[in-house]
């Protein structure tokens, strides 16, 4: 994990997931990789390859931008050097939640994600009915110079005793977000700008 700047970056997450059920840190990725996969995922949607994002799963899959409006793509292993490096630092941070929270991560599934402005992704939950693989979700955010009127929050919707108080973290560049699939309810706020990121899952094997 050479590549954290930080190196108690992982162990904060790890008590942040264990002791609240969610981890946000202001200075994940290094800048370089911010800019480099910006600029990849700004390339890969010149080049018409971001498609309309779906909801649902298999057959029940239906694109319905009243839900959300973002478009993306899947990444794979060996694409690009720069997809890579984000790889393996997400692989890094699957096994340190391993070692800390005995999650068993066995693998991770990510896409780039780009909002154009307006777009937003309404209230939801990232397990699916019939695939409980989800166990973490991991978004990296990776806007350039995001200021406070641009929007485009992602809107966490946490338990506060039997109530629920809705938190608002601005996209910003480098940054990262985790929380438990299965139990925290959130959403995309439109945003006024484009609003890219790498939005990711860490799974369990199928039970
Ligand atoms: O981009 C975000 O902040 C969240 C995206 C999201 O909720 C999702 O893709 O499931
Ligand atoms: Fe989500």
């Amino acid at each position: 994990m050479s590549a954290l700047a930080d190196p108690t970056l992982l162990s904060r997450i790890v008590d942040d997931l264990a002791q609240q059920g969610w981890s946000r840190q202001a200075a994940f990725l290094p800048d370089d990789l911010t800019r480099q996969l910006a600029e990849e995922c700004r390339q890969r949607a010149q080049q018409g390859a971001l498609t309309p994002a779906a909801v649902g799963r298999g057959g029940s899959q239906q694109v319905r931008e009243g839900v959300r409006g973002d478009r993306i793509q899947w990444l794979e292993a060996g694409q690009t050097a720069v997809c890579d490096r984000y790889l393996a630092l997400m692989d890094g941070l699957r096994q340190a939640l391993n070692e800390g929270l005995y999650l068993g991560l066995a693998d991770f599934e990510s896409h780039f994600a780009c909002y154009p402005p307006g777009a937003f992704y309404q209230r939801h939950v990232d397990r699916f009915r019939d695939d409980d693989r989800r166990v973490v979700s991991a978004l990296v955010y990776l806007n350039d110079e995001w200021q406070a009127g641009d929007g485009g929050a992602l809107r966490l919707h946490l338990a506060d005793g039997a109530a629920e108080r809705a938190l608002d973290i601005p996209p910003l560049g480098g940054s990262l977000v985790l929380f438990l699939s299965a139990e925290l309810p959130h959403e995309v706020l439109p945003a006024s700008r484009e609003r890219l990121s790498l939005a990711g899952w860490f799974r369990r094997r199928a039970l």
